[in-house]
């Protein structure tokens, strides 16, 4: 580990710890990814909740079919038309999820000291003494003494609804276990991790596959969130995969860290992945509790110095069912942004919870007071130094341009790009100010068609701590000419002043090229 103290300016006035937090138009710079479900699928909560700050959906097929989903993602488009905020989608796959099959969807009670047996005979009825699952091969991988988590959608063994089992015997192809807490199961979807096990199942699952070739395909997903990645081999699988799939192949492949397998080889699969979800809720029951937020703080370092987003999950699980998080949830999202998160995952809280706009705007406020107190200072010369020299052109246009505006207090940063790729580079370096990408479209061919790019890069931009997208009208050409440079800036600061982030004789740092060149200049606004 690197020497990475707590990242606060110091130091910090009490009394400054009173001042009631201003209201802002852009609610954080750190991004939230809102799970839609049955409690957030109507065009009016999506609305709320892009109005509080979500601004990537994920769709989890985990649970629900592709035209559930699908009902859902027309509200979406409605609610993105009419509160004019974007939003990217993020399809989340099954992979070797483990799940207990319940067909009737009747409640099951489980009791302390009682044994249950797990069985592949999906013929069976699920019930107190026996759980049908989806996969044969338990039998194989368990053996006495290991433990198995049963719970509704996600379990942290906090809920009455989720049940830790201790394996006693394997019997042919069932497995016996003692149950160690009283649960009832109710609900749906009962998911089953087996501790720190190899399942020997495929990453992306057939059924994945085919959900991601139609509903993916159609809806034109700007992230592919990869459950359960545990090898570079089975991000580069999917990369493959989706290449076929025409604008698939522009898909951005966040890798779901869910296991100690996928921890082990987190350098490699980082290097394949566009972005690492760090996923909690599985990995909190695979490690011991006191080295989760070892694993949090060494894998966020490395997402940031390699300059590819990072996202935390399950973070105010209580407010499923709370207007309120708790203290220790609380201090936990603060963390997670001082650690140098870009982006907050929420599941069940949106889901099924009963707040879901609260949740948002509840995460939201308490990212932005702690990226106020974010030792941006130290993050940056720790960026510099893990880079080293030579740079490369790029980056260190990109470094000096979030110098510069740190030196003259620049309210904003405008940057042009067209891959997103130096938009991302600003952002690596965390500015305290937002960063307005403007994507310029390219006329680009399948051979078939000619089309523009730019909407998946702008939307890919929305899960970047700090970066705030704006897809230029394409009828202003990707080759720059001093006009059109000229007029797409003004366009896009005509959008920071409506959007009330510059005003009047503010700074502005622009990152553009001029001919062959790229510059960053300092503009002074007059009114
Ligand atoms: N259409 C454009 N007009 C002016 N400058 C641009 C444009 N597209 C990219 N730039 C600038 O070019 C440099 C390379 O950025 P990058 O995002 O890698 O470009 P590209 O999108 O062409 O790959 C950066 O300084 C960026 O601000
Ligand atoms: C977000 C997680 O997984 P899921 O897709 O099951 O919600 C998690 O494990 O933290
Ligand atoms: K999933
Ligand atoms: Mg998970």
């Amino acid at each position: 580990m690197h020497s990475n103290h707590l990242l606060l300016e110091e130091p910090i006035r009490m009394a400054s710890i009173l001042e009631p937090s201003k209201a802002n138009f852009f609610p954080a710079m750190t991004k939230i990814v809102g799970t839609l479900g049955p409690r957030s699928r109507s065009v009016e909560v999506i609305s709320a909740c892009l109005q509080a700050g979500m601004s990537v959906a994920r769709f989890d097929f985990s649970w629900g079919n592709a035209e559930y989903h699908q009902e859902t993602l027309e509200n979406l488009k409605i609610a993105i038309k009419s509160s004019k905020k974007l939003c990217a989608v993020m399809l989340d796959t099954v992979g070797p999820e483990l799940q207990v099959v319940n067909k009737s969807e009747k409640a099951i009670t489980l009791k302390a000291d009682d044994n249950v047996i797990l069985t592949p005979d999906q013929g069976q009825e699920a019930s107190s003494e026996i759980l049908p699952i989806n996969f044969a091969g338990l039998a194989k991988a368990v053996k006495k003494g290991d433990t198995i988590f049963i719970g509704q959608y996600l379990f942290t063994g906090s809920e009455t609804t989720s049940v830790w089992l201790e394996v006693n015997e394997v019997k042919g192809d069932d497995v016996v276990c003692a149950i160690k807490n009283s649960a009832t199961l109710a609900g749906s979807l009962f998911t089953l991790h087996a501790s720190q096990i190899r399942i020997e199942l495929p990453t992306l699952s057939d059924k994945d596959k085919e959900v991601i070739g139609s509903w993916g395909v159609q809806n034109k997903i700007d992230f592919l969130s990869l459950s359960y990645t545990r090898h570079a081999e089975d991000v580069r699988q999917a990369r493959d995969y989706l290449s076929k799939l025409g604008d698939l192949s522009q898909t951005q492949i966040f890798a779901k860290i869910e296991n100690v397998e996928g921890l082990t080889h987190f350098d490699e699969i980082l290097q394949e992945a566009d972005g690492i979800i760090l996923s909690r809720g599985n990995l909190g029951i695979d490690l011991p509790p006191e080295k989760v937020f070892l694993f949090q703080k060494s894998a966020v370092y490395k997402c940031n110095m390699a300059g590819k987003p990072a996202v935390v999950t399950r973070v105010v699980d209580s407010m499923t069912d709370n207007l309120r998080p708790t203290r220790a949830e609380a201090t936990d999202v603060a963390n997670a942004v001082l650690d140098g998160c870009d982006a907050i995952l929420l599941g069940a809280e949106t889901l099924r919870g009963l707040y879901p706009v609260e949740t948002i705007s509840t995460v939201g406020k308490i990212c932005a007071e702690a990226e106020k107190v974010f030792n941006q200072d130290q993050y940056f010369k720790r960026t510099v130094k893990f880079v080293g020299e030579p740079m490369t052109h790029l980056e260190s246009i990109a470094s000096s341009a979030v110098r510069a505006a740190l030196k003259v207090k620049a309210s904003v940063i405008i940057c042009f790009t067209s891959s997103g790729r130096a938009a991302r580079l600003i952002a690596k370096y965390r500015p305290t100010m937002p960063v307005l990408s403007v994507v310029i479209p390219r006329l680009k061919t399948n051979q078939l068609r000619w089309s523009f790019s730019g909407a998946f890069e702008a939307r890919q931009s929305l899960i970047v701590r700090g970066l705030f997208p704006l897809l230029a009208d394409p009828r202003h050409p990707a080759e720059s000419t001093n006009a059109s440079n000229e007029s797409v800036l003004k366009v896009a600061l005509d959008h920071g002043k409506a959007a009330g982030v510059i005003k009047s004789h503010d700074r502005v740092v622009v990152c553009q090229k001029v001919g062959d060149a790229s510059v960053v200049k300092i503009i002074e606004l007059e009114d």
